[in-house]
């Protein structure tokens, strides 16, 4: 079902989220299902060529090429898969980090240095991330502010580079400074084409991303 092309009952979003909260909090549920579904149909041939593309498309741009201190994530629910581009990156020892779901804080995620000796585990969504032994270490971890540039998943995206999540806000609410603060790392969304919609519902919390890199095409908002 092409999104995009067809009539959908999301066009008309960004009205309703504004004037009705209720209905745009129902409608964003039912459209992360769809795109979720969507992407975990994509075969493995497909999934590796995607990410294949995606590499190509992230190493042809400035803000990646010039970071030395980046976040990215492990692929989980058909995510696209961002591992030949930190593999890349490792070699040119560039600083990679991982979220990690923080303990005691509610919905805020650390971000943790992937190095040699980082032990991985499985967080409660069925995630791998750095081990929380490891990730207590402060000089392990980098705050938010620090990092050049973060690469976020997403489920759905759309040509002004709005993002919905998975829907725990985990992003949202560790990027909230974005809004007040002076710098501010480059915010990058990442997904494969098929989780491209129209126009998505616009939350008062929700982070403007700088790019939205898929497998097909780099978009840059205007805004
Ligand atoms: N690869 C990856 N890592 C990530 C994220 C992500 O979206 N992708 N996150 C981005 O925020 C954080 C984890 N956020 C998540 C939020 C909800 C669910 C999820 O699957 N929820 C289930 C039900 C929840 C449950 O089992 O209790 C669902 O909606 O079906 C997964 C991850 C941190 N790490
Ligand atoms: N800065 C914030 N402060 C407090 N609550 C927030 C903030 N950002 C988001 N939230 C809360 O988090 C919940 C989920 O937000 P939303 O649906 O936008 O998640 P998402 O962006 O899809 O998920 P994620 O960022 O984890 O990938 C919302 O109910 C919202 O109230």
């Amino acid at each position: 079902m092409p999104l995009r092309s067809a009539p959908s009952p999301f066009r008309s979003l960004r009205d309703s989220s504004a004037s009705d909260p209720v209905s745009a909090d129902h409608d964003r549920r039912a459209l992360r299902r769809l795109l979720r579904r969507r992407r975990r149909a994509l075969d493995a041939r497909a999934r590796h060529q995607a990410a294949l593309a995606l590499r190509q498309h992230l190493l042809a741009m400035p803000e990646i090429l010039r970071a030395s201190h980046l976040a990215f994530y492990l692929p989980s629910d058909g995510e696209i898969d961002p591992r030949p581009l930190i593999a890349t990156l490792r070699r040119r020892g560039v600083h990679i980090y991982l979220p990690v779901l923080r303990p005691l804080v509610h919905n805020r995620l650390w971000f943790v240095e992937l190095r040699h000796d980082t032990r991985l585990v499985t967080n409660r969504f069925g995630i791998p991330e750095p081990a929380l032994r490891q990730s207590a270490q402060r000089h392990r971890r980098l705050p938010a502010w620090a990092l050049d540039t973060i690469l976020m998943p997403l489920v759905g995206f759309d040509q002004q580079g709005q993002r919905l999540g998975m829907g725990g806000g985990f992003y949202d609410r560790t990027l909230a400074f974005t809004r007040h603060r002076g710098a501010r790392p480059t915010l990058i969304g990442l997904a494969h084409d098929c989780q491209q919609v129209d126009a998505l519902p616009v939350a008062a919390w929700d982070v403007p991303l700088d790019a939205v890199v898929s497998d097909r095409a780099i978009i840059r908002p205007h805004h």
